[in-house]
């Protein structure tokens, strides 16, 4: 059996040529490959990372950008623990897309999901169309958290993976918790009286 504390999946999407394969690989495989092909449906990748002395699996899906795959990609958001909606920074059209995305978000994903915004290609200095602060702001905007990477150059590109990690581990682990503390009623040794843990009220 593998052994690993916790399961997630992260699921990417974006229009085409954003960058979401070059930044999956360059995640789990340390590498930017010349020449990526566009991807068919869906493709993913596996790493496992540790966190705080955990191995947490990270299940990543990488989805394909153009619009006849939508409704097939569409129908991977609802598992995901993490979304992370990718637009290129020299490239003002895929940042024109994205109320499409976070309306698809919206309608397929699971309220509340964790939602990144991240403008890749930051490594094209001369050719960026998108301001930074005009990214942050449209993050704020639809609370969810932001970044800025280059799949070609590594920037970044560990952080949001790990960042995404962590705040999932965090998640689960007080979920844990909570469920490790609310057991119902229970007996008292020292009092021999019955307990109702807070927790499981519901008002
Ligand atoms: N300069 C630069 N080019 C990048 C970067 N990331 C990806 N590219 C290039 O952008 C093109 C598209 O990259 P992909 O990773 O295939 O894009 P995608 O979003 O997965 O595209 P679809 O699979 O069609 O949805 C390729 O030519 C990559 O080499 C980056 O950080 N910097």
């Amino acid at each position: 059996m593998e052994d690993y504390k916790y399961l997630f999946k992260i699921v990417l999407i974006g229009d085409a040529g954003v960058g979401k394969t070059c930044l999956v690989r360059r995640f789990t495989q340390g590498l930017f490959p010349p020449g990526q092909a566009a991807t068919i449906g869906v493709d993913f990748m596996i790493k496992t990372v540790e966190i705080d002395g955990e191995r947490v699996k990270l299940q990543i899906w990488d989805t394909a950008g153009q619009e006849k795959f939508r409704s097939i990609t569409q129908s991977y958001y609802r598992a995901a623990n993490a979304l992370i909606l990718v637009y290129d920074v020299c490239s003002q059209a895929t940042f024109d897309s994205l109320p499409q995305w976070i309306s698809d978000i919206e309608s397929f994903a699971k309220h509340k999901v964790l939602a990144y915004l991240v403008g890749n290609k930051i490594d094209q200095i001369n050719s960026r169309e998108v301001p930074s602060y005009i990214g942050k702001q449209w993050a704020d905007r639809f609370e969810m958290r932001f970044l800025e990477t280059s799949a070609k150059d590594a920037e970044n590109v560990d952080i949001l993976f790990y960042d995404i990690a962590m705040e999932l581990t965090k998640d689960a682990r007080e979920k844990d918790k909570l469920e490790s503390d609310c057991t119902g009623f229970n007996i008292s040794p020292n009092t021999k009286t019955i307990n109702r843990c807070t927790a499981c009220f519901k008002f």
